[in-house]
């Protein structure tokens, strides 16, 4: 790091912090959002939710456990939460361009600089996240050589840009699920062939009214869940059956808005490994993994809906249920990588309720 080139990270406040670069050494404009886990940066920085995104790691040092070799399952990424690093650009304190672990492949750098995505290190990223809780997420840049202008990822549609063009199959188990990826983690994919699943994984924008599934999965995916708007219809439609629906992340704001509610952005968003829920009707908390700056506007729900889960934190939504039909999500992630795995039961609940459902429609 000693000889490495000083770089900028500007905030639209007028906050500007000098560090030096590691990564590509190029600029970029996105929206600044921190989060607060201690480890994970691989499943982290390949999440397609932060699409658009500058990251900024609260944990002080970044790049210790390098990264791994790619290994592959069923076509999907054994370790990673894509194919490629969705960032836009990171934000850490101390970067340890050393690394040690059993299954490094190669520094955090030289995964950066293969993607073409920036780092600053040198920041002091918790007097930062201070000035992002206290003012809200805010739009921001890592200037290099040329500047560039500030860019507000949200109002692109950033599903569109993230979502595979073509329909995928995976596993060959008993229950047939439609996966709606606007983005999906590969976890996800894991969770659901540990489960006795056949996957059939379609576009954002798909029509799977004409397949003959048993359950429907909605996925997380970046940005404004109110771009979606080909995936809204498409579930308005399942929504009129009976078939189970479950929706993680921009799932479940995608589930509000079919149904009828409204969304919101959070002043900073949720991005961390331990944010406790509360399970609605019981004292019942769960810690979990999330990464999110919308919520589903609890208030604004149909009569036929209620929250599931509460945010222990700020008491924001953190799932919706429907009163009487299969249908129910999550805002935070029960596949959670990287961890904590104390709600991978979710999919449990969701393959139960599909088993129910066949068993109740022959
Ligand atoms: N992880 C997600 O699915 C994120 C959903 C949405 N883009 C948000 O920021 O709230």
């Amino acid at each position: 790091m000693e000889n490495s080139k000083t770089v900028k990270l500007i905030l639209e406040d007028g906050t500007e912090i000098q560090g030096q670069s590691f990564g590509a050494f190029s600029s970029v404009a996105g929206e600044v959002v921190f989060s607060t886990a201690m480890t994970g940066y691989p499943e982290n920085l390949t999440d397609p939710s932060f699409a658009g995104q500058i990251l900024v790691l609260t944990y002080p040092i970044v790049g210790n456990y390098g990264v791994p070799g790619e290994d592959l399952y069923e076509s999907i990424s054994k370790i990673f939460e894509s194919d490629k690093i969705h960032i836009a650009g990171l934000v850490v304190n101390y970067y340890s361009d050393e690394h040690s672990h059993w299954n490094a492949a190669k520094s955090l750098g030289d995964w950066l600089k293969e993607y073409n995505i920036p780092g600053i290190a040198g920041v002091d990223t918790r007097m930062l996240t201070k000035i992002l809780r206290e003012k809200g997420a805010m739009l921001g840049k890592i200037v290099a050589e040329e500047d560039v202008p500030l860019h507000d990822p949200n109002q692109d549609n950033l599903v569109a840009q993230v979502s595979p063009p073509e329909v995928k199959h995976y596993g060959s188990g008993q229950h047939k699920i439609v996966l709606v990826d606007c983005g999906t983690k590969t976890n996800i994919i894991r969770c659901f062939l540990e489960r006795d699943v056949e996957l059939i994984r379609v576009p954002w924008d798909y029509d799977y009214s004409q397949i003959d599934y048993d359950g429907l999965f909605l996925s997380n995916g970046p940005g404004d869940p109110k771009m979606c708007d080909a995936t809204i219809k498409h579930l308005q439609n399942a929504l009129q059956q009976d078939k189970p629906i479950f929706g993680i992340c921009l799932g479940s704001q995608l589930m509000g808005l079919a149904a009828g509610g409204d969304t919101f952005k959070l002043k900073y968003g949720h991005r961390s490994h331990n944010q406790p829920v509360r399970l609605s009707g019981t004292q019942r908390s769960y810690i979990t993994s999330q990464n999110h700056g919308f919520a589903v506007d609890t208030a604004t729900l149909p009569a036929e809906w209620e929250m599931l889960f509460e945010n222990l934190n700020d008491g924001t939504c953190e799932g919706i249920k429907h009163k009487t039909k299969p249908f129910f999500s999550t805002q935070f992630h029960p596949e959670a990588a990287g961890g904590p795995q104390d709600t991978e039961f979710m999919f449990d609940d969701f393959i139960e309720a599909v088993k129910k459902y066949k068993a109740t429609s022959n």
